[in-house]
């Protein structure tokens, strides 16, 4: 991986979910599809190896899903529950294999071992000890993740608490239901905390401001802004309706319905690409928040239209570009 950051990249990612066969919920397991090299360096998914399934009982939860995510960025998921925002990241992160796609780390085939050393996965439930403190929680990390002289792990430990602004509360427990411990918010910069000991190029949340006040989420993801800047990390998150001065901090937003793209660009993009479907965001609306309450309405107005805006990936020069254009579906 390169030193200055990693840029993620989803390319057609399906990902599918057996509902009915099994009583439990199951994972389809197809062939693994094969990324080959081809002659002229290019890098391509071998098609022959690569096995789709469509029978009944199968929820696909994510259809030929393209992204990016690029070094200093934030690129936000958002969508509908159940729109497959979940599904994705694990996939991005390495947690789940879907059954045809690829994922590229700076253009090359990802490998998972080394991904997992460069990333960091926040997941959308806190799983802290309620006992130890904060200090003791990210130094529990820090020992696990990084072989360093103890002096050291002191140190980066101490720098990383007054980065999260944790520090007045470094020598109180995490708590739980029944210990009274830190609060919500607390917990979730803890918990990014945990996963960003090892300074990983790539951090990978789900839901990071779920279940907490505007306030409170608003702080988060603007220590997540910072964090991107300043340590040159591509942050990949999922969120729920964000507000306004929370879709400011976005550089990308990747908006999921029923498993598939309905958009991907910046805000702005979203903005125009809403008036080409005939809808104008009401004044101090969050963009993010209006195209999510009006999804059904994209949805029907592109089949009137007959035209899809769709992402074109093609191979120039051993690179991968990236065009846009409108497609009769
Ligand atoms: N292991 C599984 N078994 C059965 N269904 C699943 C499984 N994983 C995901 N799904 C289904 O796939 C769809 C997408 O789920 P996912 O959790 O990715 O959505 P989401 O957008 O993150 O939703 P939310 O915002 O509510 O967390 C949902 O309908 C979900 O029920």
């Amino acid at each position: 991986m390169k030193k200055q950051g990693c840029e993620v990249e989803g390319i057609d990612i399906n990902y599918m979910i057996r509902t009915k066969a099994t009583d439990q919920p199951s994972i389809i397991i197809s062939s693994t599809p094969q990324l080959i090299r081809e002659e002229d360096g290019h890098v391509a998914q071998d098609e022959a190896k690569t096995e789709e399934r469509s029978c009944s009982g199968v929820r696909h939860v994510l259809k030929n899903v393209n992204c990016i995510a690029k070094p200093r960025e934030i690129l936000a998921i958002v969508g509908p529950s159940g729109a497959g925002k979940s599904s994705l990241l694990k996939i991005l992160a390495g947690k789940a294999s879907s059954q045809s796609g690829c994922i590229l780390v700076n253009q090359e085939p990802v490998d998972k071992a080394q991904f997992k050393k460069n990333s960091g996965y926040v997941t959308q439930k806190d799983t802290l000890f309620p006992l130890l403190t904060v200090e003791e929680t990210i130094m529990f990390s820090a020992k696990l993740r990084l072989c360093l002289p103890q002096e050291q792990l002191c140190s980066r430990v101490k720098s990383l608490i007054l980065e999260l602004g944790v520090s007045h509360i470094a020598r109180t427990r995490i708590g739980d239901d029944r210990v009274r411990g830190i609060s919500d918010g607390e917990r979730r910069r803890v918990s990014i905390g945990v996963e960003i000991i090892h300074d990983p190029k790539v951090l990978i949340l789900d839901e990071p401001t779920s279940g907490l006040d505007s306030t409170s989420a608003l702080q988060i993801i603007d220590m997540l802004k910072l964090m991107a800047e300043s340590r040159g990390q591509t942050i990949i998150l999922s969120i729920h309706q964000p507000e306004y001065r929370i879709v400011k901090l976005f550089n990308t937003i990747l908006l999921l319905s029923n498993g598939i793209v309905l958009h991907h660009g910046t805000m702005d993009l979203l903005g125009v690409n809403l008036r080409l479907v005939g809808l104008e965001l009401p004044l101090h609306v969050s963009v993010v928040e209006f195209a999510i309450d009006s999804i059904e309405t994209i949805q029907q107005q592109q089949k009137c239209q007959q035209f899809m805006l769709v992402f074109e990936k093609s191979k120039k020069g051993g690179k991968w570009l990236e065009t846009r254009k409108y497609i009769k579906p």
